[in-house]
């Protein structure tokens, strides 16, 4: 019998792109649908790539209007996730793409968001060790940022290997809908469009303590992380490259097997053959990571460098991948590796 779904946020990129993925669902069947300024609002006007739904109306975001599903999925902004999430039943599988229940520590979620720590979920990772296993049954899930999901799943085989040093520096570039829908100053069309430039650098970054949190829990042991992102003129896509210096001993070969073996099984993480790099272009609307890695001898550095669509692994698929592990699916039902190019 399908599981009936509920989608809180349905008019924003991360709501619509979870309703695009649920769309070739065989195991769903898709419920309410909610928005905020505009509910009311045809689903047509807002999202006219969701054909199939185009002749929903958007309720507002109210307990009343989400009761009565099996899965509920939140696409809204962050620090909105806790008191909806609240009304909610607790036998009703709850999956935030925000980021309010991603922080263990309190004092984390604190300093980055400024309010006060909703809590803990499981988290929506399934490649990281233990990953799949946290989520198997589970009723919450925090879907993690897509930067912290591109640069984990970049640096933990290094981390779970020994092979490098606890300091990682991260530098990756976004896709323009990894800032949402709503209208921002600094993405004005005419200064986006043929222009790269960084933002939150010197630490500033929300998702910086989202990736030490990762990558201290694959080294067993603290690890920091200098994460700059940077804003790249196009839609969707996250490129990340990562490094950090390497162990004694440590050299291309025993870099190369670690990465062939974590990846090995992976349904959605793709470890590319020597010589070929990521490209976001290659993974666009598809839940495929490809990840290449090399040893710089001058350096003596680790560079792992993984590419992702932001909306689907970075959010979206990443959360429909874990709905189905915690309902007990096949974890790659209704996803694709399959990307479109050009
Ligand atoms: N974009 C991305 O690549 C990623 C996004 N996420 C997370 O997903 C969540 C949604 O992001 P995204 O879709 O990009 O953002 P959008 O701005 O595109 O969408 C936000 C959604 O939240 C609704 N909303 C706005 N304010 C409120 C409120 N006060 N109460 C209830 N609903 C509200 C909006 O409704 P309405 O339009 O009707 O006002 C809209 O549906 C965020 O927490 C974001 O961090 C996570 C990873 C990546
Ligand atoms: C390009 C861009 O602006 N990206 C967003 C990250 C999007 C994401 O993963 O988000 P959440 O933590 O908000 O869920 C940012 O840097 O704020």
């Amino acid at each position: 019998m399908a599981v009936r779904v509920a989608i809180a946020g349905a008019s924003g990129y991360a709501g619509g792109e979870a309703l695009r993925l649920l769309l070739a669902h065989p195991g769903v069947e898709i419920g309410a649908l909610t928005g905020n300024s505009n509910a009311g609002q045809r689903l047509g006007t807002l999202q006219p790539h969701l054909l199939p739904l185009a002749d929903r109306v958007l309720a507002p975001t109210t307990p009343e209007a989400l009761s009565g599903h099996d899965v509920v999925f939140l696409a809204l902004p962050h620090g909105q996730s806790a008191a909806v999430a609240e009304q909610l039943g607790p036998d009703v599988l709850v999956i935030d793409m925000g980021a309010d229940f991603r922080l263990k520590d309190p004092a984390d979620w604190e300093r980055f968001y400024g309010s006060a720590h909703a809590g803990t979920w499981p988290y929506g990772l399934p490649e990281l060790p233990g990953g799949r296993a946290a989520l198997e049954g589970s009723k919450r899930i925090a879907v993690p940022g897509c930067y912290p999901t591109a640069a984990s799943l970049a640096l933990v085989p290094a981390y779970a290997a020994g092979l490098v040093e606890n300091e990682a520096v991260v530098v990756a570039a976004s896709g323009t809908s990894g800032a949402g829908k709503a209208p921002k100053a600094h993405l004005l069309g005419s200064e986006v469009m043929g222009s790269m430039s960084p933002y939150g650098v010197g630490g500033g970054h929300r998702h910086t303590p989202e990736m030490m949190q990762n990558l201290g829990a694959a080294a067993g042991e603290p690890v920091t992380v200098s994460f700059t992102p940077t804003l790249a003129p196009m839609p969707r896509g996250i490129l990340a490259t990562c490094s950090a210096k390497a162990r004694e001993g440590v050299g291309a070969e025993s870099v190369r097997a670690a990465y062939e073996k974590a990846y090995a099984d992976e349904p959605f993480v793709r470890l590319l053959p020597e010589g070929q790099w990521p490209a976001t272009g290659a993974v666009y609307g598809s839940n495929a990571v490809q990840i290449q890695v090399a040893y710089d001898p001058a350096a003596h550095r680790v560079i792992a460098i993984s590419a992702l669509d932001n909306l689907t692994k970075g959010t979206a698929g990443g959360a429909v991948q874990s709905m189905n592990i915690a309902l007990g699916l096949d974890e790659s039902t209704g996803l694709s590796t399959i990307g479109v190019a050009p």
